[in-house]
């Protein structure tokens, strides 16, 4: 007999570099009904009462990258928190692609104080235990740095069009430690790796073993 489990939806992130393509997967899935999308809140980041934080970010790291991932951390443990009405949820990045990837690069960097980072590294772990953030599988969109790093000057988005190549092999390196190498056990959910170096036309038939093994899994789950 099966029991539906209602309470939890099936949690899928989808995770990747600057210019992985991650958009463009997860409208994919827009016209899927059982499944809700939320997309990475970076209008948000862009005006919080008026002010840009991610354009202060990328303009003056040093000052701003503190205060910015405090808020990316908080939208996120938002969307993370999100109730959905179907059984499945697929969320643009999480709380741990920005604690694995992007504040470990600030980090390491030097862009945060140490006392920044352990400030950011105990509200992590806070969430972490305290929280239950249910992630059932995550979707790499794995891309060699050269190419996404040529998608983003053609995107042209303006904040990042100061964004050099040896920030996005950085960024590549820590989300391949995470999702290959699997350094962080604190992250147990099992990952699918899809080749996202492929141009638009190709990468449908990616998608289409993703939404097969995605919605598989999800049933397996749903209808443990
Ligand atoms: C979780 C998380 C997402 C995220 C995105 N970004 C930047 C990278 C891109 O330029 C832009 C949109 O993803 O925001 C960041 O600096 N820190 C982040 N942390």
């Amino acid at each position: 007999h099966h029991k539906m489990n209602t309470n939890k939806p099936f949690t899928v992130l989808v995770e990747g570099n600057i210019g992985s393509g991650k958009t463009t997967f997860l409208e994919h899935f827009r016209q899927i009904e059982d499944i809700t999308l939320l997309t990475e809140p970076v209008e948000e980041w862009r005006n919080l009462q008026g002010w840009n934080l991610l354009d202060l970010m990328y303009k003056d790291p040093a000052k701003w990258g503190m205060t910015f991932q405090s808020y990316v951390a908080l939208t996120m443990l938002d969307m993370h928190r999100r109730s959905t009405p179907t059984p499945i949820k697929l969320m643009e990045r999480s709380l741990y692609s920005a604690r694995y990837c992007f504040v470990e690069h600030m980090h390491r960097s030097g862009i945060l104080h140490p006392a920044q980072f352990a400030v950011l590294d105990e509200w992590f772990k806070f969430i972490h235990n305290q929280i239950q953030l249910d992630v059932d599988l995550i979707v790499y969109l794995k891309t060699t740095p050269s190419v996404v790093y040529e998608r983003i000057k053609k995107r042209a988005r303006s904040e990042e069009q100061c964004v050099p190549l040896s920030y996005i092999e950085e960024l590549h390196k820590l989300h391949e430690d995470w999702l290959v190498t699997r350094q962080h056990a604190e992250c147990p959910a099992p990952v699918l790796v899809l080749d996202a170096d492929l141009d638009l036309s190709q990468i449908t038939e990616e998608y289409k073993k993703s939404e097969h093994q995605i919605l598989r899994k999800a049933v397996d789950v749903v209808m443990r």
